[in-house]
């Protein structure tokens, strides 16, 4: 019950020095790497305003780019104080990775070389999945054990198996990469054939890779329409459509983009890893959401890839959603990009061996 000056108990004014309304939380550490990159330009203002860990979640932001950009983020960390935002507590802009994952609780792992027109996202690992290793070695180090980790940096999936291989003292549950712009993308482009507000559509599925190969799923997606829920491939009744334009307009969606803008999705990647932690952090309830996640074997998939399933989220865990019907369509398309993840695997390993 909130008293008349606003804080949810009475204060006794003898005993306690009060430094921020009670129901206030103590501040969370988070890091985003790439700070001073596109994604993050975005990221920022949407982890410090509120809408990633919620409007009672006060957070000290860590930024970490590279040495020569530190220019850059300083004009970055003016811009976040002339937000004036009451729920970032503190900004610690650095170089240098074990400062930056110091006690962190979540961690963006934005920063990495985006890729250009022509180039598939595999194309980037040689050049970034050192920094994964590096970074899995930091966290291992100074972070929190229960950190929550979501890769950005492509190649995404790859990436996250890497760094979790090198922070052998956390959970590998705890390293994520994203897959939620390609969900959000597929909510998107189904809630647009159907003709419904974008919102009225769950329960898409992306599983695998976070690149070409990827298998954009509606067969079990529900869309709500004048108030009844049904299925989305009822609602289309075009099979066709759902196995090939859909799928490849989703799979083909980020170079797209780099066509049109000459760089890539920056604005909607921001969105999409806001919605991943928030998910992580706060819960799904029933809907279902894809992430790629350490893979125990599950629908047939390879094991100890970071392959992106169906899951459900309560208390900060994701579990993956169970017992779905795979059609031999679906069984093609999950061992196609399952065969990609393994041999993207074995590359990297290759890379981080020197
Ligand atoms: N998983 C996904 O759905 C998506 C992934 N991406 C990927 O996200 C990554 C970042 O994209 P943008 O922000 O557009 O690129 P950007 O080039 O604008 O920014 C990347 C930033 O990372 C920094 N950086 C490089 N090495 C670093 C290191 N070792 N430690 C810390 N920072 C480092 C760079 O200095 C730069 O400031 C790219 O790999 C891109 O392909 C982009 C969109 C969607
Ligand atoms: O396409 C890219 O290189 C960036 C990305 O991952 C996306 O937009 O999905």
């Amino acid at each position: 019950m909130a008293c008349c000056c606003g804080y949810s108990e009475p204060i006794d004014t003898e005993r306690v020095v009060v430094v921020a309304p009670l129901t206030m939380a103590a501040p969370i550490k988070v890091v985003v790497t790439g700070a001073a990159g596109q994604i993050a330009y975005s990221l920022l203002y949407q982890i410090a305003s509120g809408a990633v860990f919620g409007p009672e979640q006060p957070v000290y932001l860590h930024l970490l780019d590279i040495a020569p950009m530190m220019g850059v983020l300083e004009g970055v960390v003016m811009e976040l104080a002339d937000c004036a935002l009451p729920l970032l507590t503190g900004v610690l802009p650095t170089a240098n990775p074990e400062e930056a994952f110091k006690d962190v609780a979540a961690a963006f792992l934005v920063g990495a070389m985006p890729r250009r027109e022509g180039m598939e996202r595999k194309d980037l690992l040689s050049a970034n999945v050192r920094i994964f290793k590096e970074q899995g070695q930091a966290l291992d180090k100074v972070a929190r054990k229960d950190v929550k980790v979501l890769v950005v940096g492509n190649p995404a999936n790859t990436n996250a198996l890497i760094c979790s291989k090198y922070a052998p003292s956390i959970p590998k549950e705890n390293f994520t990469a994203m897959t939620r712009l390609d969900q959000n993308r597929a909510q998107s482009q189904l809630a647009a054939k159907i003709g419904v507000p974008v919102q009225d559509v769950k329960n898409v599925i992306i599983w695998g890779n976070h690149s070409s190969t990827q298998f954009p799923d509606a067969s079990n997606a529900l869309v709500k329409i004048n108030g009844a829920e049904k299925p989305v491939p009822a609602a289309i009744n075009d099979d066709e459509y759902l196995k090939t334009t859909f799928v490849s307009t989703v799979q083909k969606r980020g170079a797209a983009v780099i066509a049109a803008r000459k760089m890539s999705s920056a604005l909607s990647a921001a969105k999409a890893a806001s919605d991943h932690m928030r998910d992580w952090f706060l819960g799904t309830g029933d809907r279902w959401v894809s992430m790629g996640v350490v893979s125990d074997g599950s629908y047939g998939t390879p094991r100890d890839v970071v392959f992106s399933f169906p899951v459900t989220v309560s208390n900060g865990k994701w579990k993956i959603v169970e017992g779905l019907t795979i059609s031999d369509f679906a069984r093609q398309m999950l061992d196609n990009t399952g065969k990609e993840l393994a041999e993207e695997k074995q590359d990297a390993l290759d890379v981080c061996k020197d």
